[in-house]
């Protein structure tokens, strides 16, 4: 028997396991056995194996709620300034257009970022970070897209790497290059694409500092064609792709992401069936943004029904960014994927769970099951449904990473 350094008692487990019948996975009157930050057992209490209670600590949950710790699998935390001003000249009646023509949006942004420095940088992202923390977020991707020349773009995956290593939560980088088009390149798309796939590119895989590559695909970002040049590259440098796809219109986005086998699309509120069909038959994820539809105002709704019927499965995340989602919270975006969405409760929970790791490639979490990563969450909850029902209440009591206490 190899001795648990951890075990937690009196629990119920909302397990996300969909290889169990039960709603959410759900053991109730359970109990989880960690050892070197990995699950190494849990079931019922009753089946508990023996243990030496003297030398292992327990936590008793007293009949709390044990969930997998939450992924926020799309965030641009990565950024300087803010675009509060553009909010309250939009709710006078100033156009995205004029307040564009301005030298505002997105490339207000990416002056203010390109203008700091690193420790700023890495300051902003942590308290964002935090922020997710208290919500019960274990691991969060961050993109690149706000720096888009090569020395900033660097820059900000340099940031990420500081976040891995001086924060709690896992971070999972995304280079976005391809977010829009730099000032000094207007007009000038393609020469800009070039950039992107010969310069920027080859150095993110030489230093090693993106897991993903993703891409704004839209007719105020990418085209298609050049979408597939920049998926091409990524690809070629052993980099798995994703894509803000059919957020504004349909421009075919999420079916080139399947066919390269990526990771997800992401938005998709145009997606037709076509799309669906070719996200079922490659593994891609569909990762839901309630912040930016809600902020923006939206009316297209993503087609839940298709994605249901071809069992795509459904991520949420909060798109945590100074223009289209200022809203830096996991949880809400739970609320806002019933509320706005219609999604049920069991799907905005797997949607920041095992559907989230999906989005992310990653194998090792999102679900409570032995031999996965000790990241949970303990919550002071009678059903997980309240968990996407209520929002702002003080709910969190424990959070555990690789087995650690990281927050209670
Ligand atoms: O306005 C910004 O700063 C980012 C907008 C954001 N980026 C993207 O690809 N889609 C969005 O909604
Ligand atoms: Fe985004």
């Amino acid at each position: 028997m190899i001795e648990p350094d951890l075990v937690i008692t009196d629990v119920n487990l909302a397990t996300m396991d969909g290889e169990r019948s039960a709603p959410y996975g759900m053991i109730e009157q359970g109990a989880i056995m960690i050892k070197e930050g990995m699950i190494s057992w849990l079931g019922l209490q009753a089946d508990m194996p023996a243990f030496d209670a003297l030398a292992t600590p327990v936590h008793s949950a007293k009949g709390a709620w044990l969930t997998p710790g939450l992924i926020d699998c799309h965030t641009h935390i990565l950024f300087a300034g803010d675009r509060a001003t553009e909010f309250e000249q939009r709710l006078q009646g100033v156009s995205y257009q004029q307040i564009a023509q301005q030298g505002g949006g997105i490339a207000s942004t990416v002056r203010a970022t390109r203008e700091a420095d690193h420790e700023t940088l890495f300051v902003n992202a942590k308290g964002r970070l935090n922020s997710l923390l208290r919500e019960g977020v274990t691991t969060v991707e961050s993109k690149t897209g706000y720096g888009l020349d090569t020395e900033n773009e660097l820059k900000l995956l340099e940031v990420n790497k500081l976040l891995a290593e001086h924060h709690p939560i896992d971070i999972h980088s995304t280079f976005l290059g391809a977010h829009a088009l730099p000032p000094e390149y207007k007009g000038q798309a393609d020469a800009y694409i070039d950039i992107v796939c010969d310069e920027m590119l080859p150095r993110v895989a030489e230093l090693n500092l993106a897991s993903a590559v993703d891409v704004f695909c839209e007719n105020v970002g990418f085209s298609y064609e050049q979408t597939r040049r920049v998926f091409d590259a990524a690809t070629k440098l052993g980099l798995k792709v994703k894509c803000h796809a059919e957020q504004l219109s349909n421009q075919k986005g999420t079916e080139l992401v399947a066919e390269f086998a990526g990771l997800s699309a992401d938005h998709i509120e145009y997606l037709d069936e076509s799309g669906v069909v070719a996200m079922a038959n490659a593994g891609t994820v569909a990762v839901l943004l309630p912040g930016a539809f809600y902020f923006l105002r939206e009316t297209q709704l993503p087609p839940l029904e298709l994605l249901r019927k071809h069992k795509v499965p459904m991520a949420i995340a909060s798109d945590f960014n100074p223009g289209t989602a200022p809203l830096c919270s996991l949880r809400l975006m739970l609320n806002m994927g019933c509320t706005l969405f219609r999604m049920t409760p069991e799907e905005t929970l797997q949607g920041v769970t095992c559907h989230a790791a999906k989005a992310l490639g990653l194998s090792d979490r999102g679900v409570l099951k032995v031999g996965m990563r000790a990241d949970f969450a303990l919550w002071d909850i009678s059903h997980p449904a309240q968990l996407s029902y209520q929002f702002g209440v003080n709910d969190l009591l424990n959070l555990w990473i690789l087995g650690k206490l990281t927050q209670n």
